[in-house]
């Protein structure tokens, strides 16, 4: 039988307090040197607490990759959510990712299934959804703070509805309510060119731009997850300022959670206390490319297996690509391990499609005359060794909070 590399993974004993921590995912309870745009968030939008629906807000928060634009916005949500509850306004805060519901349709849908409104599954145009947005929130007397990140991965800019003007229209209602603020984060403003003129300047009114951080605040944001996450001495503080120093051109403190975290389960693998040079080394060099993006925080529970499965055959095989079928019988022997119900065979070939768009892995069909299609899925340009334990990991949490 072939070995539970789950279970094998599990009886270590690990370096991590709780790996949770370098997961980009995490939003800390404290966000470090950002607090001049905090400030300034909280300038914008106080007008939201001291006269309720009144008015609108739209702002564009901009910089480049990894340096806290989604953290910083997410903790502004958690500050002006208390600050609502207090005075009992109700305020919402929804903050949906545009990597990830590419479409107009799909981003309205997602912000609906977010404020618990009953979704239609189809027949429905994006400017329908915007109205029952609409009558959902004066019906209810319900503010709405929308945060569109990542925007400019909308697949549709260039169709002819523009969300962000039908959005801020909402606001035009017959009691002069407002019931809509928006927050759009992108990294390269220049990628908005497609939008609307007047929707862009709509947009520009209020724009709070991201330095990046210096190599001493880097230190400072690097440690602070690593009091948390790490057993004591297992980095030094010569080697963080060294991870500083090569990601303070990016400034990506995503790039920084990375490599530590590489780094420990390198120096783990290798059954050291401490992680040396050397290991710091390797983890710089394996940085994955689509790791380093967060394609892997994306992933729903059964992509997460499926892809998880393919790492493992492609490990035990020794080879480049591995068939659909086989990926199948895989999948449902892990399944049935974990006592999860294994998906049909068209929605895992679904799935696959998807991890094949988030380019995590790649798919090759070819027609046989005599045989029918096979398809062939292989993982390019990654060390398959590491992301088959940064699977286990994520694994390992979708379990343990089951
Ligand atoms: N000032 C900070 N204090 C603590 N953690 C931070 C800070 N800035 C960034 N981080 C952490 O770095 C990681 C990346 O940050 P975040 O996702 O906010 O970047 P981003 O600018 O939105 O990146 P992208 O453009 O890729 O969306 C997250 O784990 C975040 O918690």
């Amino acid at each position: 039988m072939t070995i539970n590399y789950l279970e094998d993974q599990y009886c270590r004993n690990s370096l991590f307090l709780n790996e949770k921590y370098f997961e980009v995912n995490y939003l800390p309870d404290q966000i470090k040197h950002r607090e001049q745009e905090l400030i300034m968030l909280s300038k914008i939008f106080i007008k939201l607490i001291e006269t309720p629906f009144r008015i609108s807000r739209k702002v564009m928060i901009h910089g480049d990759v990894g340096i806290g634009k989604t953290a910083i916005t997410r903790t502004f949500g958690r500050m002006l959510l208390l600050s609502a509850k207090k005075r009992n306004i109700k305020i919402k805060y929804v903050h949906i990712n545009c990597r990830i519901e590419k479409s107009n349709f799909k981003i309205l849908n997602q912000v609906l299934r977010k404020l618990n409104i009953p979704v239609p599954i189809r027949g429905f145009s994006p400017q329908d959804l915007i109205t029952m947005l609409q009558d959902y929130l004066i019906k209810n007397e319900i503010y709405l703070v929308l945060v569109l990140d990542e925007l400019n991965h909308i697949q549709n800019f260039d169709t002819n509805f523009d969300i962000i003007y039908s959005l801020t229209r909402m606001n035009d209602s017959d009691n002069g309510k407002n019931f809509l603020s928006l927050i759009v984060i992108v990294r390269d403003i220049t990628l908005l060119r497609n939008l609307d003129e007047s929707t862009i300047s709509t947009l520009q009114g209020n724009i709070l731009t991201l330095k990046k951080y210096t190599i001493n605040q880097i230190v400072d944001i690097l440690n602070f997850r690593i009091d948390k996450g790490l057993k004591k001495g297992i980095i030094t503080e010569s080697n963080v300022h060294l991870i500083a120093e090569k990601i303070s051109d990016s400034g990506d403190i995503r790039k920084g959670l990375n490599i530590i975290r590489n780094a420990v389960k390198i120096t783990e693998a290798k059954d050291k206390s401490h992680v040396s040079g050397n290991e710091l080394q390797i983890a710089f060099n394996n940085l994955i490319p689509s790791l380093q993006d967060d394609a892997l925080s994306i992933l729903t529970y059964h992509m997460t297996l499926l892809l998880y499965v393919i790492t493992v055959l492609l490990m035990e095989r020794k080879e480049k690509r591995v068939i659909f079928s086989e990926i199948q019988k895989k999948y449902e022997e892990i399944c049935f391990l974990y006592q999860e119900t294994p998906k049909k065979s068209t929605q895992i070939w679904n799935n696959l499609q998807s991890l094949k768009n988030y380019s995590l892995i790649k798919i090759k069909t070819i027609s046989k005359k005599v045989k029918g299609r096979k398809s062939y899925c292989s993982i390019n340009s990654i060390p398959i060794n590491i992301l088959n334990e940064e699977l286990n990991q994520k694994i390992r949490n979708f379990l343990s909070t089951r």
